[in-house]
């Protein structure tokens, strides 16, 4: 097979076949890792294909083989392929986002001085020549310090002074430790006729052989120990010391297992219940309500996999919960546990995937989205917790997928089975029930039968009216919040909004500053004291802020974010600890665990946050729950609106009252008859299914109808509208009535982009697959045409 078809980590045309030398005719395979050229660049490609057809068109060879062994299956690849087909992307942006960074091969090109005696014909070539006496230097630092006049260096290319060499590197690096070994059969005569110091540290070393392996940092460090007794030691042969490739791993594992929780008795028969739908279902969906003890349910499945041999995934909407599930799972399985998330550094990711690659032991991974990408084989069971989460779906950059739905089809891949867990299910799962493509197990009691929290409406326009709210507290909720710290409970304060304010206005002229770069206004946040854009990286001061209309200094504010509601629990609840945890206070790379467990552990009295509360946390002393405007909520422009603010609202009261006593939730509203509120109130899910179901089918949208969105943008406003709008009528040529725009979204201008949509809605009888063959041919032609080429069109598949 003397070509290969390589997929390249790039968005435009990424396959590419290449002729591969005779010399690597015998090693080639198919997952392999190879460096190509393309242009002026070079690239690690993967092997998809071997071939004996010469292609029409002139081929460039392969110029190494980088990995011995694959580093992707071929059920890899076919995932891949799936993804990209079903996503409506190219294979190299699947491959960007499926491959760790760490297996990333880079390209750097040295400039080497071959000729010493040449004499410079100009001042740059004398520059260039200097330079170069010291030893090689990398052609972009030169490039940037000659200011863009390479073709001097060209010429002296061309007279043989200088030669460039290309070097690949890979990104990662394996860690490397130092360990000392005793030597075997050392007697006590010998140790005898060590000096004191020497034999306290050989006797040391050995004891501690006997349980692990001895690092010689963490020997010396431990033990007090300086380098000089180790030296000689080393030296007279009694001490081996061998530098050795090790895993990281920044999770802490507990020092011992423990065995599994045992199963109440409803628990025991939802999970019999489990078994039963398997066998007839390959997903199944979970439906049982906070603080039932999905996750014990969950423990007992994943047992059981391993014992037989076979691994398991268990995904989780957000990275941030996957330390606290880890920490919870790692109790029972120890290091069979591994967690991966894009927030791991590139070489433990690189780690964990060669872990799973050796297959020595069947692992369980504990994972964020990009976990289905890892190389399992025989995967027994994939778990999808907390499966209604929007945050499963990746938005930017393509593959925009879903990591359910992803992981779904991944388990068909590798015959495994999928479970779907939550407590107020996503509609499209739930339909999947209804149309018997999903098994549903459902529980509806929380563990040792303790109350689901009651849950009470408050109506805050009275008190508004009045005048007697304190900010965004009701004179009910306040008190409510006394006899819940005062009983030494915790309290928990929902709020959808980060920052201090909404936005702010100029007092003087009500111009509301924006952002320049987006179509958006600009949210104050007090605390660092800047006017910051959500959108892109924009902040500026606001201490220095002028108004941009009349220079007015003083602005109000307009609506209440996380912040201010600290600012006034603190004002309200001066005797009682409190925290904030959202989007700001999460940056660092550990301060979401440490906002936790300073909650968890009793050290903070009110908790404040954003949805980030929502999501599956597990606390064992929280009386109050409150929300403090729902509103909010209900009236956010999206037809998914009420079903999440559904789940929102449950999943946050769920935090209250799981293990002592039945919990409260205080839900403070405007509207309170809102039936969306009504049914919050008396956790109705079915009749909210049904509703939203019926909703869905009279305006054609998910999950009865399918539907994508095709997205442009482009910096020039006038040509990003003409492209949609030439799109817009060939695909209502196509849809006909299935097609709505191109029109403009609510957020016009992001990062300096004019931004155009057009939806599509398809009936589930017809081919998805050949709508969107039909919408790829129509964004082709589009791009064909004269002037659009530079227009980005991209496709959101099964919008969320
Ligand atoms: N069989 C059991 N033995 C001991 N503890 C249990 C058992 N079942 C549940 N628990 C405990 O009860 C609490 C709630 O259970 P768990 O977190 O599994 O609920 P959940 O259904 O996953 O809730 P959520 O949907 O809110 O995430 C946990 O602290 C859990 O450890
Ligand atoms: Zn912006």
């Amino acid at each position: 097979m003397p070509y290969a078809i390589i997929v390249l980590p790039i968005a435009q045309q990424s396959c590419y076949t290449y002729e591969v030398p005779v010399s690597f005719q015998k090693e080639i395979q198919i997952g392999q890792q190879v460096v190509v050229p393309l242009g002026r660049k070079f690239y690690g490609g993967i092997v998809l294909k071997l071939s004996e057809d010469k292609p029409s068109y002139p081929t460039k060879s392969i110029i190494s083989i980088w990995d011995k062994k694959p580093i992707v299956s071929s059920e890899q690849i076919a995932f891949w392929k799936w993804m990209a087909s079903y996503y409506m992307c190219a294979l190299g942006e699947v491959m960007t986002a499926a491959l760790p960074a760490g297996f990333r091969i880079e390209s750097e090109h040295k400039v080497h001085l071959t000729k010493t005696d040449y004499i410079p014909d100009s001042e740059t070539e004398r520059l260039i020549i200097d330079a170069l006496q010291h030893g090689a230097l990398d052609l972009k630092t030169l490039d940037e310090s000659l200011g863009g006049k390479l073709e001097v260096l060209k010429a002296l290319l061309e007279k043989e002074v200088v030669q460039i060499h290309t070097q690949h590197n890979q990104r990662f690096k394996p860690k490397e430790v130092v360990f000392l070994y005793p030597r075997e059969n050392i007697t006590t005569e010998e140790i005898n006729k060590l000096s004191e110091l020497q034999s306290h540290v050989l006797l040391r070393l050995i004891d501690l052989s006997k349980t692990e392996k001895v690092s010689k940092s963490k020997f010396l460090e431990e033990e007090g120990v300086t380098e000089s007794p180790i030296k000689t030691l080393i030296k007279k042969e009694f001490i081996i010391s061998q530098k050795e490739k090790v895993y990281r791993h920044s999770f802490k594992y507990p020092k011992e297992t423990k065995p599994l929780y045992e199963l109440s008795e409803i628990q025991q028969q939802k999970y019999g219940e489990i078994k039963k739908q398997f066998e007839t279902h390959s997903t199944v969906l979970l439906h049982g309500i906070t603080s039932s003890g999905k996750t014990e349910i969950y423990t007992h499945l994943i047992a059981k996999e391993l014992e037989k041999g076979r691994f398991v995934l268990f995904l989780l909407p957000e990275i941030a919960l996957t330390t606290q599930l880890a920490e919870r799972l790692a109790i029972f399985f120890g290091k069979q546990l591994l967690v991966y998330h894009s927030k791991y550094s590139t070489n433990e990711r690189v780690e964990v995937w060669r872990k799973l690659q050796a297959k020595d032991k069947p692992y369980v991974v504990i994972g964020a989205r990009s976990a289905i990408f890892l190389p399992f084989h025989d995967l027994g069971l994939i778990v999808v917790d907390e499966e209604h989460e929007p945050s499963f779906k990746q938005q930017d950059p393509a593959p925009r997928y879903h990591g359910r739905d992803a992981a779904i089809y991944l388990a068909y891949l590798q015959n495994s089975k999928v479970l779907l867990g939550s407590a107020t299910p996503s509609l499209e799962s739930y339909f999947n029930v209804q149309l018997g493509k999903y098994g549903l197990v459902e529980l509806f009691q929380r563990y040792q039968d303790i109350l689901p929290p009651e849950i009470i409406l408050i109506d805050s326009t009275e008190a508004s009216r009045k005048k007697r709210m304190k900010g965004l507290f009701t004179p009910e909720l306040i008190k409510a919040m006394n006899e819940t710290l005062e009983n030494g409970e915790q309290v928990i304060l929902f709020q959808n909004r980060r920052g201090y304010s909404y936005f702010v206005k100029c007092e003087n002229c009500d111009t509301i500053p924006h952002c320049p770069n987006c179509d958006v206004s600009l949210s104050l946040h007090k605390y660092a004291n800047t006017l910051d854009c959500h959108y892109c990286n924009y902040s500026i001061s606001y201490a220095k802020h002028k108004c941009g209309e009349c220079q007015g200094e003083d602005f109000s504010t307009i609506g209440i974010g996380t912040e201010q509601i600290e600012e006034q629990t603190t004002a309200l609840f001066p005797n009682y600890l409190s925290d904030r945890i959202d989007w700001d206070t999460t940056t660092g790379k550990h301060s979401y665990e440490k906002i936790l467990s300073k909650f968890k552990n009793g050290e903070t009295k009110i908790l404040i946050g954003t949805q980030m509360l929502a999501k599956g946390l597990d606390f064992d002393n929280v009386g109050l729950v409150a929300i403090l405007n729902a509103d909010l909520l209900l009236h956010y422009p999206d037809f998914r609106a009420y079903e999440r603010s559904f789940q929102l609202l449950l999943q946050v009261s769920g935090r209250a009252g799981r293990k002592k006593k039945q919990g409260k939730v205080l839900i403070q509203t405007y509207k309170p008859k809102h039936p969306v509120l009504k049914l919050v109130k008396e956790s109705a899910y079915t009749p909210l299914y049904n509703q939203q179901i019926r909703e869905r089918n009279a305006f054609h949208y998910p999950p009865v109808y399918y539907m994508m969105k095709i997205k442009l943008k482009h910096k020039n406003k006038q040509k990003v509208e003409e492209a949609a709008y030439l799109l817009g009528e060939d695909l209502k040529n196509i849809f006909g009535a299935r097609t709505y725009g191109a029109h403009t979204p609510l957020v016009s201008r992001v990062k300096n982009f004019y931004l155009q949509e057009i939806i599509l809605k398809i009936e589930r009888k017809s081919s998805y697959a050949k709508a969107k063959q039909l919408t790829s041919e129509a964004i082709s032609r589009v791009k064909q045409t004269k002037g659009f080429s530079s227009i980005h069109i991209g496709a959101d598949v099964d919008v969320f």
